[in-house]
């Protein structure tokens, strides 16, 4: 039997999930949709789907079985919340929420449920060549990790709907999330270094760079450019006491013709991500399947906010801010990162 999932937010990447979860992925039925902009929830509305006038609606409808939120991120928290008041497995996509004080709600709640119900859309986690680059740090035949450089470009992003503090608390979640996985470790502080601005990026902060200072003492920098033009270019190195561990660049189509040698570079996430998202929610409707969730969690949501929160704060004071994480609950896992890992 499939399991019933409602769509909340039908926009760029709702759309997306819509068709792989109706063309790519089995198991699964896509039943319900919403947005705020009701056209455009019907347009993107699969064969049969019920088209709901809100998001409570829709999470509280019989009819589905679990929810999947790809509205914007400060619109989570309410989504989350009255999913997990529904009892109701639910896929959200990144940032979890966009306020220290709203993960701790939704953390809240979830704990008092019981039961794990949250996954936060950090697709890198189930990307292949991050599997086997942390698989590789794991392994320990290079030694400690010292240092992780995070390049994170898009080619651009939508002007008006990605406003200013979006390079901090929606794009740098992402590599907030994957040093956190990638080295088991926490975030203990964070420093903002602000670069001559891009023209490209009008009144937008870019490039950004951010140090992330890990509890167990390594670096990690990463390079956030929004505007970049070429495409969308993620990389990662981690630099090792006996070597370093680097993601490889992604295979292409080898092009050759009167402008020379080249290989395509994926224009956004969709592209580059594609295998990443399929996994991701391979992965989430066996867990939703059995009422729960695993992948990244609430607690993970929880973090990157913090970073991204710090990451702001350091934008303001130009110092050094610390992450200062509450005790981790037990729905969540070992205490220690390294342990969870
Ligand atoms: N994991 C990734 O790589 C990835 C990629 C893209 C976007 N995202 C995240 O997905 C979310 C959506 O991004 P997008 O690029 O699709 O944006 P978008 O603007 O294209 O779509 C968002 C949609 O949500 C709707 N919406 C907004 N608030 C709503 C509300 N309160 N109730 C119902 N509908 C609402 C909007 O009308 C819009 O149709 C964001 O949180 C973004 O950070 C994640
Ligand atoms: O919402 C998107 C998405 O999360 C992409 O993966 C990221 O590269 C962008 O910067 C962000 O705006």
């Amino acid at each position: 039997m499939a399991l019933n999932i409602g769509v909340i937010g039908t926009g760029m990447i709702g759309q997306d999930h819509i068709r792989r979860l109706t063309q790519v992925l089995s198991g699964v039925a896509v039943v319900a949709v919403t947005d705020i902009d009701l056209d455009r929830a019907r347009q993107a509305a699969p064969e049969g789907a019920q088209v709901f006038d809100t998001p409570k609606a829709l999470i509280t409808s019989d009819q589905v079985e679990a929810v999947v939120i790809c509205s914007w991120g400060p619109a989570h928290e309410e989504q989350l919340l009255d999913c997990i008041a529904a009892g109701k497995p639910v896929f959200c996509e990144k940032p979890m929420v966009t306020s220290e004080t709203a993960a701790r709600k939704v953390i809240e709640a979830e704990v008092a449920f019981g039961r794990r119900l949250v996954q936060v859309g950090f697709m890198r986690r189930f990307d292949a060549d991050y599997r086997r680059l942390k698989a590789v740090i794991d392994g320990g035949t290079l030694g400690a990790p010292l240092m992780y450089k995070s390049v994170h470009r898009n080619a651009s992003v939508p002007e008006g709907l990605y406003t200013s503090d979006m390079p901090l608390n929606d794009t740098l979640v992402h590599d907030a999330d994957i040093s956190r996985w990638l080295l088991s470790d926490e975030v203990k502080g964070v420093e903002v270094r602000l670069p001559r601005r891009s023209t490209r990026g009008k009144d937008l902060r870019d490039p950004t760079m951010v140090l992330l200072h890990m509890e167990d003492g390594a670096i990690v920098d990463v390079e956030i450019s929004v505007n970049i033009a070429y495409g969308y270019d993620i990389r990662g190195e981690v630099s090792c006491e006996q070597g370093i561990a680097a993601l490889p660049n992604r295979p292409a189509t080898v092009i050759t013709d009167q402008h020379g040698i080249r290989q395509a570079i994926p224009e956004d996430w969709r592209e580059r991500f594609i295998e990443a998202y399929d996994q991701e929610f391979r992965e989430w409707i066996v867990a939703a399947g059995q009422g729960t969730a695993t992948g990244p969690s609430a607690w993970d949501g929880y973090a990157a906010t913090l970073v991204a929160d710090a990451a702001l704060r350091a934008v303001d004071s130009g110092a050094y801010e610390r992450v200062t994480m509450i005790e981790k609950p037990d729905l969540y896992g070992p205490k220690s990162a390294r342990a969870a890992a």
